[in-house]
């Protein structure tokens, strides 16, 4: 026991044998409530508090809850298979298995993920002959699932005009469709399990019971219904009401976006008569400056429920600034910097760079593959392998290869085009008989048959794009084929589809570079490179292997070093943000999330012009880099490039200077530490001079850093691009 308990704070000790009482742990990042929350189950079960069938805990992400029961079987030699200990679906789900005919549902019941559930809404709304100007199938399937999430069924709907009568009559007709058909969607685990647990009371008594103790991690996150559920599972109005222990933090709440209700804190207290918020203000994870950075960035936001965070730890590193000229550059610095830190003994999975948008990833991605550095995509899917990217991949490639049965059926019916499953069981049949490619068998299908007509249209549109993009560059013909095949009208006016919208406009910026970079650049040569790419890899599980993920994915996690890039505004900051209620500061919860899971170092770094829809866009450099004080920062940027302009530097690193308009803002200014362009002075070098190296040949030095033994230098090579290399070890002749 004392072995369990010697490593805590007073705080965090007083919270971990805190009494059979409710609880609330109201504390910032890295404090350690995830810790406390996992001891505290260790603590109540080796002390005999509680047995492990009483305990259950919900975690915000399935990994989260394996990494909990293995920490707790480290702890402990008991069978941590009585507890319970999931996300809320998880648990939701384990409970409505157990007990599906008193929740009326049948035996085999199954789950509608988010992509199925909109192919039943779209069904019900074709069958409806409602179209997508009507009603859009993704407006009716927030509209169902937000209302789930409010607990209101179809019934409770307020039919005060004709189009709320409308979503109320469609919701009806899809609660309908999943009864009829045994299946639940994700929000209709929590509802469902809700009802079940109000509406049963044998049931509600012996989870009661069972339950003594109930433990709930990023508790800010939380939305009403599953507040809903904590407060009914525990019982708050019974004899023995279990204890809720919640821990959270107010500046780490980012999902306001899919319903979560921070208010859920003050509620809490109310309800559970809390009478001590327990907070820790010891953070444990990150140095000085990186907390204080932090610290500074999340004191813009209002109605914060305020708290102080400080660290024993000493102030490390300062927090590394990189301005890039480039998105390419940008990337270029990253992978530059993560091999100087693996060769400095840093795994790469203590590496994380994170990102606002999903898109962000393709270029890091190309980076990282053409430096040969393992990587794995967390939380999302790497670039090349996204449905949308996939489905565009396959109209290219059909282009060049109509035979290919493969790119043939991933489109023929998508975006959708009435042609059913029938019309294309029967083309295969055909195309089986007559020993021949669908492609060549679509050509002979000239009957003009309601059902065929689809086909023939499909055949129609493949050859229109053929004769459209020939002898077109590659970005154009990619961005008249995502056009044209109505992949983007598909996704458009689908508000959480936008990311796919975003990652089509990628592609064209992949195509753009590939242009720029390969020798050969046709589609053949496109497609051979996105599929390398898309392919093999990806690190596999045990490799190590350096983080990607989107911030969201981040939240919970720690990494000895941080890559944060993309801080535009626009990017980060999200252009969307501003158009939601305190989407600004959700935004700057974001960035504090990402820049508290960095232990030791933590790098910003921004691209003054970066590919976007095809185009370099300039940008302004994110608020947030402002907002966190100089002191704080190292820029590592060059100042001056020894008397040229911006234009002669950008054209050395090979960006178009004629692009480039030379308003940029005072912070965006190139910096490269005047000790550091002296000291590089006094080695016989200078920013823009000519070297040599026996390996890499011939480059521009553009950038140093350090001094003395450490000091790096940048340079970019004519055959190789740009290195980072210690000045001591590289022997570079100045030419
Ligand atoms: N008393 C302590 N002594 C040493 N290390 C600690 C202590 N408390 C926590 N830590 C360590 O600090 C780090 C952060 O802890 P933890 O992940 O539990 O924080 P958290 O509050 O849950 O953070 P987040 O808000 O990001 O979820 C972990 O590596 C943890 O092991
Ligand atoms: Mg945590």
């Amino acid at each position: 026991m004392t072995a369990l308990l010697s490593n805590l704070n007073p705080e965090q000790l007083e919270a971990v044998t805190w009494p059979h009482q409710s609880a609330l742990i109201l504390a910032g990042a890295g404090s350690g409530k995830t810790r406390v929350l996992t001891t505290r189950i260790a603590y109540l079960l080796q002390s005999g508090h509680a047995q492990p069938h009483n305990i259950l805990a919900v975690t915000f992400t399935n990994k989260a809850a394996r990494e909990m029961v293995a920490r707790i079987s480290a702890l402990l030699p008991v069978n941590v298979r009585g507890m319970w200990i999931g996300t809320f679906h998880g648990l939701c789900h384990r409970m409505l298995r157990a007990h599906y005919q008193d929740a009326g549902l049948p035996q085999a019941f199954q789950i509608l993920d988010m992509a199925d559930q909109l192919a039943v809404i779209k069904r019900l709304l074709k069958a409806r002959q409602l179209d997508d100007k009507a009603l859009p199938p993704k407006q009716l399937q927030w509209f169902i699932n937000h209302a789930k999430e409010e607990g209101l069924r179809a019934s409770q709907m307020p039919a005060d005009d004709s189009f709320n009568q409308l979503l109320a009559e469609c919701y009806l007709a899809y609660e309908t469709i999943c009864i009829r058909e045994g299946t639940v969607d994700f929000a209709e685990l929590l509802l469902r399990c809700y009802e079940l647990l109000s509406r049963n009371e044998i049931l509600r008594d012996h989870y009661r019971n069972r339950f003594q103790h109930i433990l709930v991690d990023e508790f800010q996150d939380t939305n009403r219904l599953q507040y809903k559920w904590i407060k009914l599972l525990a019982g708050i109005d019974a004899q023995q009401p279990a204890a809720v222990f919640a821990v959270g933090d107010d500046d780490q709440s980012i999902y306001a976006f899919r319903g979560a209700y921070v208010g859920n804190m003050r509620a809490l207290e109310r309800d559970f008569n809390i009478a001590k918020i327990i907070r820790l203000e010891q953070n444990y994870r990150s140095q000085g400056n990186i907390l204080d950075a932090a610290n500074a960035l999340i004191a813009n936001n209002k109605g914060r429920l305020g708290k102080n965070l400080w660290t024993a730890a000493g102030q490390g590193e300062p927090v590394r600034v990189y301005a890039a000229i480039t998105d390419m550059d940008e990337a270029g610095f990253i992978v530059d910097e993560v091999k100087a830190l693996h060769a400095e003994g840093i795994a790469l999975s203590e590496i994380a760079l994170l990102y606002r948008s999903n898109a962000q990833s393709r270029v890091l991605e190309h980076s990282l593959f053409n430096a040969a550095i393992s990587y794995r995509v967390y939380g999302g899917m790497r670039f090349f392998d996204r449905q949308e990217v996939k489905h565009a991949l396959a109209y290219l490639r059909l282009m060049i290869l109509p035979d290919d049965d493969h790119a043939l059926l991933r489109i023929i019916n998508f975006p959708p085009r009435g042609i059913g499953t029938r019309t294309l069981e029967k083309l295969q049949d055909q195309a089986k008989m007559l020993d021949t490619s669908l492609w060549q068998t679509a050509l002979k299908t000239h009957e003009k048959s309601q059902s065929t007509k689809g086909i023939a249209g499909f055949v129609n549109l493949i050859q229109t794009l053929q004769q459209q993009c020939e002898g077109q560059p590659l970005p154009e013909i990619i961005r008249r084929v995502a056009d044209h095949s109505g992949l983007i009208a598909h996704y458009q006016n689908k508000q959480t589809e936008s990311e796919r919208i975003e990652n089509l406009k990628e592609l064209v910026n992949a195509a753009t570079s590939f242009v720029h970079e390969a020798e050969d650049d046709s589609l053949t040569a496109f497609l051979a490179h996105a599929s390398l790419e898309g392919g093999e890899h990806q690190a596999d599980n045990q490799q190590d292997a350096v983080q990607l993920m989107t911030v969201h994915a981040a939240k919970g996690l720690e990494f000895h070093t941080v890559f944060i890039s993309g801080l535009e505004e626009g990017l980060f900051p999200h252009d969307n943000s501003r158009n939601e209620p305190n989407g600004l500061e959700e935004e700057r919860r974001l960035m504090y999330v990402a820049m508290t899971r960095a232990q030791q170092r933590l790098y910003l770094s921004y691209a003054e012009s970066r590919m976007l829809h095809g185009q370099v866009r300039m940008n302004v450099p994110s608020r947030f880099v402002d907002e966190v004080p100089e002191k704080l920062l190292k820029n590592l940027r060059i100042t001056h490039f020894s008397g040229r302009s911006y234009g002669q530097y950008a054209a050395e690193i090979g960006y178009k200077a004629d692009t480039y308009t030379d308003q940029r803002r005072k912070t965006t200014t190139p910096t490269i530490s005047k000790l550091a362009a002296k000291n590089l002075g006094e080695q016989g070098l200078d920013i823009g001079q000519q070297v040599s190296h026996a390996k890499f040949g011939v480059g521009t030095v553009i950038n140093c850093e350090g001094n003395g033994s450490d000091m790096r230098v940048q340079v970019k090579f004519n055959q190789v691009g740009t290195k980072w290399l210690a000045l001591a070890y590289a022997k570079l002749t100045p030419l």
